[in-house]
């Protein structure tokens, strides 16, 4: 088994912008990247894949395998899914509230496809059994996408549900759940960023959102 963490730096997480600088969103996206490799290795998955572009640096220090692809999202990972051959376990690098637990109840299922939905539509975790018979298709409403690509393909499918791993930080709002569930790196910087200790912080990122 394998990890892939399709992982985009330059401009990544425009959506924080109304809360973040464009130089913040960029280290942020680092931190939440780390965050998300460390819950991997702490799950046993030590063979981690991040593909991303060739101007998006990943710190040499990760120990991890780049992959390099200047396709967008779908066709970088179905052209990765093409050339493997073991089950994928593919997640986003922007879930930095999912721990070892939740990784290793969804390798241990037995369907042939785990999938876990992001808030509003979208597919935060996709694992993947046997990648020659399955492709993704990332934007709009992707978790049907995947539930019916899932179907056609005549794959078992297991939605898996959790508060935590449906979110990634997307919009200033969310930053306050890694405030309050988070761990690591990410939550170190957002209560830093947000001076967490006044107690303001929840305020100062909503106001920043509605902005
Ligand atoms: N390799 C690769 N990863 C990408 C690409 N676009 C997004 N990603 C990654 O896919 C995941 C989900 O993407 P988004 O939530 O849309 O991230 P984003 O594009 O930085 O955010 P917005 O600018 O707010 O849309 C994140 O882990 C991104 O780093 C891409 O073109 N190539
Ligand atoms: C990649 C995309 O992320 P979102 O735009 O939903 O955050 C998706 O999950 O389909």
């Amino acid at each position: 088994m394998k990890a892939l963490i399709p992982y985009k730096k330059k401009n990544a997480k425009s959506r924080l912008s109304p809360a973040l600088t464009l130089e913040e969103r960029e280290d942020f996206v680092e931190l939440m990247l780390r965050d998300v490799i460390s819950s991997l290795k702490e799950a046993g998955i030590d063979e981690i894949d991040v593909l991303t572009t060739p101007d998006n640096g990943v710190p040499k220090d990760l120990d991890v395998n780049v992959v390099l692809s200047e396709h967008d999202l779908n066709e970088a990972i179905n052209a990765y899914l093409e050339q493997e051959n073991k089950p994928i376990f593919i997640i986003m690098a922007d879930l930095p509230l999912v721990r070892a637990k939740h990784i290793e109840d969804i390798v241990s299922r037995m369907e042939d496809v785990v999938i876990v939905p992001g808030k509003g539509g979208g597919t935060n975790v996709i694992f993947i059994k046997d990648p020659s018979n399955y492709y993704v298709k990332y934007y709009g409403s992707s978790f049907l996408n995947h539930c019916n690509i899932a179907k056609d393909r005549g794959c078992s499918v297991f939605i898996y549900d959790s508060f935590m791993l449906s979110t990634d930080i997307d919009e200033p709002h969310d930053l306050v759940e890694i405030m309050l569930h988070g761990h690591g790196n990410s939550q170190k910087y957002v209560n830093e960023r947000f001076d967490m200790k006044t107690g303001k912080a929840r305020a100062k990122i909503n106001a920043a959102g509605d902005a």
